[in-house]
């Protein structure tokens, strides 16, 4: 076997970190070599050589970590969520031209979240309605989720390039939130629910009939095989890459 890549983890003592350092010790071709959280020192991870970080820390912090790995040449696997299109292109300017480092960026790494988002861009030209109901534990420091905001914005590109105008919708709305969000013209539902990890539902409907994609993430050890597979292809992606489908076959 040829050498083990060297990874570090940040948020290792997170909810879904902790998770992300036991698949990384568990695994044959990766070597857990440095462990960060909040009020460690970020440059343990050059101090220990580290080749590509996994960082699953807060919205806050996370754009302050990237800056750190992409000017120390660190790849950089990033669950965080809070990611908009201002923060992307502020991480293409830091990689600049000729990157060195490889981020990825990933809403969701469970492998059912990532097929549940395609088949729901697959059935949107199909429907005319669709709304997404977002259900999560009510630590999450964000809504909505970033899986949500990823699938409305795919269901708004599949609903655009099959000439699709807005959805029937003839509320009005009396109390404000009471339709939920409106993400690219997709109404996004969030829940906060004590004994919930992460679950998802696209309700789509036609004429006469609903169809309901629901996923759902009942342990976070759903997340650590889709890390694992990041870390395997982003030391040979430089640049930036949103979402890890790039680096699996759907077909
Ligand atoms: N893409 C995906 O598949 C998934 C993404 N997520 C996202 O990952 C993020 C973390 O989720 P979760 O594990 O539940 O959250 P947790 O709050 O359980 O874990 C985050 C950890 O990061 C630590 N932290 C805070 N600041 C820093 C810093 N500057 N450097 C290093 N560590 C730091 C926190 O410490 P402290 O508590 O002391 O602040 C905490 O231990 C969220 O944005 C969440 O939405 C979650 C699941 C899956
Ligand atoms: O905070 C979480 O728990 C999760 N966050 C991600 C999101 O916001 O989509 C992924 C998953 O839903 C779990």
């Amino acid at each position: 076997m040829s050498q083990k890549l060297r990874v570090g983890v940040l948020g290792a003592r997170g909810k879904v970190g902790r998770e992300v350092c036991r698949a990384v010790e568990g695994a044959p071709d990766t070597e857990l070599v440095a462990q960060v959280d909040a009020g460690d020192d970020i440059e343990e991870l050059v101090r220990a050589g580290v080749e590509a970080v996994v960082d699953f820390t807060h919205p806050d912090v996370v754009m302050d970590n990237l800056r750190f790995c992409i000017e120390h040449g660190i790849h950089a696997v990033v669950g965080t969520t809070g990611f908009d299109d201002d923060r992307l292109e502020q991480l293409r300017g830091w990689l600049g031209d000729e990157p060195r480092a490889g981020v990825l960026i990933a809403p969701n790494f469970s492998i059912g979240a990532i097929l549940m988002m395609h088949f729901a861009a697959r059935a949107a030209p199909f429907f005319e309605s669709a709304e997404i109901v977002e259900l999560h534990h009510p630590d999450k420091a964000d809504a909505p989720s970033g899986t949500a905001r990823r699938t409305a914005a795919l269901i708004a590109a599949a609903r655009r390039d099959a000439g699709m105008g807005t959805m029937p919708d003839a509320t009005s709305t009396v109390l404000d939130g009471a339709r939920g969000a409106d993400v690219d013209g997709v109404r996004v539902h969030g829940l906060r629910i004590r004994g919930l990890v992460a679950h998802q539902e696209v309700v789509l409907g036609g004429v006469g009939e609903t169809l309901t994609i629901r996923h759902d993430s009942l342990d976070r050890a759903s997340f650590t095989p889709g890390v694992l597979t990041g870390l395997r292809a982003i030391t040979d992606h430089p640049g930036l890459t949103v979402g890890l489908e790039n680096f699996l076959d759907l077909g």
